[in-house]
């Protein structure tokens, strides 16, 4: 899918966080969005996936030439976060059952998810119980997993470490060319595969 943003620009309250960004992703390309501690990267992911509305200009998203109404887009996306909560109360298998009920996952059984994303020790906890890093990796898992042609991944190695954050690049650097990925970091080994980078502070006023 292709992502079109037209002079788009967020303000909260007086503040424009960013101003006039046009940017076109091209169906099955990446593209990374860098820049300093608060200068906007999350608000500008979340303005393209569609999460929070621009205060001013449009995002369109296309599927070949079939513009994608706003009602289409959340089975097609995929979107991993820090502020991002799952649901603690469940165990990984219900966890994974929930999730196919809005979208398919190319590893059904969750003893072999817990293995792909490398956490089958402890795999039957409740979530709540699971680690910062299992969390994150178990988020991971199910937006690398999923059957959505778009995926938006904001500071994905977050709580990571080293082994996971090589996980991380091994497993993305697969989907290459097959989905639409656009990344906010400041960590450039997060982006390093991107074809475009787009620095927020190139948009600030
Ligand atoms: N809902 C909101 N209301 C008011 N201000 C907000 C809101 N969301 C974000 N901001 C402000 O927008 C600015 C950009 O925040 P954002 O989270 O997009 O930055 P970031 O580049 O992702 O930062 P970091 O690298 O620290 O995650 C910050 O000044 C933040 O306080």
């Amino acid at each position: 899918m292709k992502i079109t943003a037209s002079n788009i620009g967020k303000r909260y309250n007086r503040d424009w966080i960013f101003k006039n960004v046009s940017v076109s992703v091209e169906n099955c390309s990446t593209l990374a969005i860098t820049g300093a501690n608060g200068s906007g990267k999350s608000t500008l992911l979340q303005v393209l996936s569609s999460l929070t509305v621009p205060t001013v200009g449009t995002v369109s998203f296309f599927s070949g030439t079939d513009k994608i109404e706003d009602s289409d887009l959340y089975k097609r996306i995929s979107y991993v976060s820090p502020y991002q909560e799952i649901i603690e109360e469940m165990t990984l298998a219900e966890m994974l059952q929930f999730h196919q009920s809005f979208k398919q996952l190319s590893i059904k059984d969750s003893a072999a998810f817990a293995a792909y994303c490398g956490i089958s020790k402890g795999q039957n906890k409740e979530i709540r119980n699971f680690s910062s890093g299992m969390k994150q990796r178990v988020k991971l898992g199910l937006a690398l997993l999923s059957d959505t042609p778009l995926l938006f991944l904001d500071e994905p190695t977050s709580n990571l470490d080293e082994q996971g954050s090589k996980w991380y690049v091994n497993e993305v650097t697969k989907l290459l060319g097959k989905k639409t990925i656009i990344i906010a970091s400041n960590i450039p080994e997060e982006y390093a595969f991107a074809q475009k980078v787009l620095k927020i502070s190139d948009y600030i006023l």
